[in-house]
């Protein structure tokens, strides 16, 4: 797959809903009712970080739930992506980039969203061909202002800001003219995950589709 293809289907899963939650999943038990919860919310791109033992079980499990885009998060190695892709992920997405995770990413077929949290770093994912971007951490590299500077210069780039971003910051990144969509935790809090309150997710996923930016 060319980059150009990989932020084609990445940009066509950010413009599926206005957030991508970012999911932590310790009990892969968990993972069919997360996944409705948050489809029924109107949240129908899911990531799973690859960073608890039960992650891929979960990324299988959630993958067979009608009407999920489900994708893999914290993407750091080749073997991450082989893993990602035969669990079933339809995409990936990783906090940086590096040479080696793009080329295995190209080779498995798996379109990436590649993180950047500067102009040069964006500049060489744009010089490969990649148009999306993850834009991380978001708030602790300047928020939405960030974003809003990068937008002259950097005119073709879009992006999903993620990290710090919640209910109160959310539109004002949603705002801004290179913003596809923004990525968060804040709508799957661990505690509800244990809990199995979905009920209590179904809301905070319906909040967060029906965002809207603040211009
Ligand atoms: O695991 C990854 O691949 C990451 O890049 C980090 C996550 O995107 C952020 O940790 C989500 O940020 P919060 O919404 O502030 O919790």
């Amino acid at each position: 797959m060319t980059p150009e293809q990989a932020s084609e289907l990445v940009a066509r899963v950010c413009g599926l809903a206005p957030v991508i939650p970012v999911l932590v999943i310790r009990d892969a038990s968990h993972a069919p009712g997360l996944a409705r919860a948050l489809i029924e919310g109107g949240l129908p791109v899911l990531e799973i970080t690859l960073r608890t033992p039960a992650a891929l079980e979960a990324i299988r499990a959630m993958a067979q739930i009608e009407g999920g885009v489900v994708g893999a998060g914290t993407l750091l190695t080749e073997a991450d992506v082989v893993a990602a892709k035969e669990a079933g992920a339809a995409f990936g997405v990783s906090p940086g980039a590096t040479p080696r995770l793009i080329e295995a990413c190209e080779a498995h077929d798996l379109p990436l969203l590649p993180g950047a949290a500067t102009p040069s770093e964006s500049m060489a994912l744009l010089e490969r061909g990649y148009t999306v971007q993850k834009f991380f951490p978001a708030e602790a590299n300047g928020g939405p202002a960030t974003l809003r500077a990068w937008a002259g210069p950097l005119p073709r780039v879009r992006f999903c800001p993620t990290g710090g971003i919640g209910p109160d910051n959310a539109a004002s990144y949603l705002a801004l003219s290179n913003v596809l969509c923004v990525g968060g935790s804040w709508v799957a809090p661990d505690d509800r995950v244990r809990a199995g309150d979905w009920d209590r997710i179904r809301q905070l996923a319906r909040e967060a589709s029906s965002l809207r930016p603040a211009r």
